[in-house]
């Protein structure tokens, strides 16, 4: 059944008010599915990915839901979503490499996780081998502490224990922005293999990287300024974006493997509006070159041809 989001709101508390970081997003991710999460730094990207399995002290629910394969998750309630983290929704953070407690060796660290899901080491540890083999870990790495393991090592560790009760939903927030191209590559395609083998159903995969999510996901949306932007097949996106800042993402691509918040927007001044106090109407209007009165009214997001959802008066 899958993920689906409707109408969510998450803010943020600050001294200078409320910082609205997710203002509205509705998707849903299918059965199987890996979805790429797209956009410039600051759109909500990681909010979004933090939303749906644990919010920070400072964030706040604003409204809107969740649902898990039909089941409402309780994202605003810390203690009541703690039975579905793991088991059914779990993440790759972003820092994963310094995740792991510098205090434990690694297999007593997953025996504690997983004793705290009331699951016994000894029922999955065939299975949690045969996942070392798969992600080329050897099987003595159970026995080290993290500081002894190499980033990349850190990094298939945290892959492993992330899925090892086989979640339904996996989020994966900028795990290859710490990494070298090739690595990003493994690491991607190691995800793909998760996905292909049932041990996650599907998958929400935050990346800066507009050409590393083009490679590994089915469907990529794209934020700007906490709201949806545009959805789509992936192929569908890259060749054919309908969105004008989607198209001034695509275009400012140089090349594969080049992140574009490395670079300008080519043809884009400005910035993206502030999210303590967003102006009305399309977010996007006072950077782009087709804005004409209509889009002082925010425009709805409009499914423009199967599965190709766009929230642009002129897409
Ligand atoms: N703890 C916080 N307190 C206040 N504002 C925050 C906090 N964390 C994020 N924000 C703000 O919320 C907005 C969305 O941030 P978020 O980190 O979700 O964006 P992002 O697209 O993931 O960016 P990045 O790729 O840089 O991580 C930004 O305006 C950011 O400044």
């Amino acid at each position: 059944m899958g993920l689906r989001v409707n109408d969510l709101r998450v803010y943020y508390r600050t001294l200078r008010g409320e910082v609205k970081a997710l203002d509205g997003v509705t998707f849903e991710v299918g059965d199987g599915e890996i979805l790429g999460l797209a956009g410039e730094s600051g759109c909500g990207k990681s909010t979004l990915g933090k939303s749906l399995i644990r919010l920070d002290g400072r964030m706040r629910h604003v409204g809107g839901t969740v649902e898990l394969d039909g089941v409402e998750l309780p994202i605003g309630d810390d203690a009541a979503m703690n039975r579905y983290r793991y088991t059914e929704v779990s993440l790759i953070p972003q820092y994963a490499m310094s995740a792991l407690n510098p205090t434990r060796r690694i297999g007593k660290m997953i025996a504690e996780l997983l004793e705290s899901r009331g699951v016994r080491y000894k029922d999955v540890a065939e299975e949690l081998e045969r996942r070392l083999d798969l992600v080329e870990l050897p099987r003595d790495v159970l026995g080290n502490y993290p500081i002894e393991l190499s980033g990349g090592m850190k990094q298939r560790v945290v892959m492993v224990v992330s899925t090892l009760l086989n979640p339904s939903l996996l989020i994966a927030d900028e795990v290859t922005s710490a990494l070298d191209v090739s690595t990003q590559k493994a690491v991607a395609t190691a995800l793909v293999g998760f996905r292909d083998r049932g041990f996650v159903k599907s998958m929400v995969f935050v990346t800066h990287d507009i050409s590393l999510t083009h490679q590994i996901a089915d469907t990529i949306m794209v934020m700007y300024a906490g709201r949806l932007a545009e959805k789509a097949p992936s192929g569908r996106i890259i060749e054919s974006p309908r969105h004008p800042y989607t198209r001034a993402l695509i275009d400012s691509l140089p090349e594969v493997g080049v992140r574009y918040e490395e670079r300008k927007l080519s043809g884009i001044p400005g910035s993206p509006p502030s999210l303590l106090d967003p102006p009305p109407g399309c977010r996007f209007r006072d950077r782009c070159p087709l804005a004409s009165d209509e889009c002082v009214e925010a425009p709805p997001v409009t499914e423009v041809e199967k599965g190709h959802y766009v929230a642009c008066w002129k897409a």
